[in-house]
């Protein structure tokens, strides 16, 4: 909850004395400064060396895989469901795309073992999931003559839970995945409200599969779900069970450490003293940017993102809650302009804010000019100023207590959601795959950008609105929606879960070849989509981090895995 503070006391221009300001003070960090200090392990080396030669004899089964019969390759495809939720798929890209590739070639849209469910949901949801078109009229088989799915589906369990999984690929007008999604939810539902399920194992499976699909698990947490899922299975891959144990571990060390770095840049930065009205959420904004990526090439960007989200966080509060207008006018001038001079011209305050913002910009960009890739940094300062310029229309609209029509609303907020801009900033630090024309589609807002736009500004905006009203907030998406077609809150919030799911099969969609931008830089504006279902399901877990939300952290940044 917001503490009852009084307002900061900060020195300002003279002109702003008399300022009245929003005097909301979020609550301190929870984590104190558990994170600051980081020191390396001694096994380190050790246990490197031992994921190394495991990596190593995986790889080799999936190479062997690749040139096995075709009646192997149900298990070929569990093989790889199971490399992918054990969260270590990204060690050997190069052998998932080739076997899917020679499934895809062999079968086209005809799965051979169309007659289990299982496996032909398996098998839809991993090509789709690899971006290959299959199509779902393969579903149609479990239909009877008058349209409705077969009873004796309610009885296959298994292979309900696997549709239920594959359901969630779908795009706009699949029909047939609409249908099963209803069916498989509701059937799946039932066992878990009766009790009806002999294995323990499978009930926990469903149920949490039920509070949230796979389509939209963040890799980190799957990882530490299916673990212990997987152990269980007299099937299981033993070399690939440790392997997923000790890259989880190795990995958890790269993350401390990072998390350690970012914690002092922040407390060097002094934002507590300095800008008291700011939020302090460093390990709960790692734990976001740590859903992007969580790969270790994705180190420097992570840095990278960590400064500059918290910039954001930094300019949200001082738009939407401290700041007065005139002040904000002169710092959006001062953003348009992108000079160090500008420095002068700000109030007292601010100045920190606009040379930490022009510094971590700088940092960036001179580590672009090594390699001649400065115009990455051209289109994100441009959509840095973008940003800044509709965080002010917000303050004006809110100032002038003025409630936008849904459509001025979303023409500002899904900028001011900021998803766009971070999801360029992604790319900052990418590899080649990365180039001019990335920008150029990302500055331009394409469906899968604003489809992860969406989904945050209406689901943060479900979770918050409440808070936010209580203090001279813009009215949020919530309110516009109320306003313009005159319904409930509670029919709003069913208005804003469709919207959600909708946006979601954009997603999909755009994600299937051929895609506009290499594939994997689809995974951002994915990331970020699926970030939200973890943050805004239960309130505002960013904010006030729940019991469930602290667990999460803990388990990703505390906790190791025996092995
Ligand atoms: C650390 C990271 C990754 C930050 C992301 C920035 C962000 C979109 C915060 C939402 O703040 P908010 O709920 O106050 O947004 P708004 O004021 O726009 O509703
Ligand atoms: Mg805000």
């Amino acid at each position: 909850m917001p503490e009852s503070k009084s307002p900061p006391s900060l020195n300002h221009n003279n002109s702003c004395k008399q300022a009245v300001r929003s005097t909301v003070n979020f609550h301190r960090s929870i984590w104190g400064d558990q994170f600051l200090s980081y020191n390396e392990r001694k096994d380190q080396a050790c246990e490197e060396q031992r994921a190394t030669e495991l990596r190593e004899k995986v790889r080799k089964e999936l190479v062997i895989a690749r040139s096995i019969e075709p009646t192997q390759h149900i298990k070929l495809l569990e093989l790889i469901d199971a490399v992918q939720r054990l969260g270590v798929a990204y060690h050997f890209e190069d052998e998932i795309e080739e076997c899917l590739k020679n499934i895809y070639l062999m079968y086209g849209d005809q799965w051979i073992d169309d007659d289990n469910l299982q496996s032909t949901s398996l098998w839809f949801r991993l090509l789709r999931q690899q971006g290959f078109n299959v199509s779902s009229g393969i579903f149609y088989k479990y239909k009877d003559e008058n349209g409705h799915f077969l009873k004796s589906m309610k009885d296959d369990v298994q292979g309900m839970l696997s549709l239920y999984e594959a359901t969630h690929m779908r795009v706009e007008g699949e029909e047939v995945l609409d249908e099963a999604l209803e069916f498989t939810r509701y059937h799946l539902g039932n066992i878990i409200k009766k009790n009806i399920c002999n294995d323990v194992s499978l009930e926990t499976q469903i149920h949490q599969a039920l509070q949230q699909p796979l389509r939209k698990r963040l890799p980190r947490l799957e990882t530490l779900r299916y673990i212990p899922i997987y152990q269980q299975q007299d099937s299981r891959n033993d070399d690939l069970l440790t392997l997923a144990k000790l890259d989880f571990n190795l990995l958890q060390e790269l993350h401390r450490k990072e998390l350690s770095q970012i914690s002092k840049w922040w407390k060097n930065f002094d934002v507590s003293n300095k800008l008291p009205y700011v939020r302090d959420r460093i390990v709960e904004g790692y734990f976001w940017i740590l859903a992007v990526y969580f790969e270790p090439q994705h180190s420097e960007s992570r840095i990278f993102l960590m400064k500059a989200c918290n910039l954001v966080i930094i300019l949200d509060d001082t738009y939407d809650n401290y700041g007065t207008y005139e002040e904000l006018e002169i710092f959006t001038k001062a953003v348009q302009k992108w000079s160090i001079s500008c420095l002068d011209m700000l109030p007292e305050y601010m100045k920190p804010i606009y040379q930490e913002l022009l510094d971590v910009h700088k940092e960036a960009e001179e580590f672009l000019e090594k390699t001649g890739k400065t115009y990455r940094s051209y289109y994100t300062k441009e959509m840095v100023k973008e940003y800044t310029r509709n965080l002010l229309i917000e303050a004006k609209w809110a100032n002038e207590r003025y409630i936008p029509t849904v459509e001025e609303h979303m023409s500002v907020t899904l900028i001011t959601c900021a998803y766009a801009m971070i999801i360029a900033k992604c790319y900052v630090y990418g590899d080649d795959s990365v180039t001019e024309h990335t920008f150029e589609w990302v500055s331009t807002y394409p469906p899968i950008v604003k489809a992860s736009c969406l989904i945050l500004r209406l689901m943060d905006d479900m979770a918050t609105h409440k808070e936010e009203q209580e203090r001279n907030h813009v009215a949020s998406s919530v309110e516009c929606y109320m306003k313009q077609y005159g319904i409930s809150e509670e029919q709003t919030h069913e208005l804003f879960t469709k919207l959600v799911e909708d946006s979601w099969k954009v997603i999909n969609q755009e994600s299937l070849r051929p895609t506009e931008v290499p594939r994997p830089l689809l995974m951002p504006p994915t990331n970020l989509a699926r970030v939200c279902d973890v943050l805004y399901t239960r309130g505002d877990d960013y904010n006030h981090a729940g019991k469930e939300m602290i667990s999460h952290i803990k388990s990703l940044l505390v906790d190791r895995l025996s092995v």
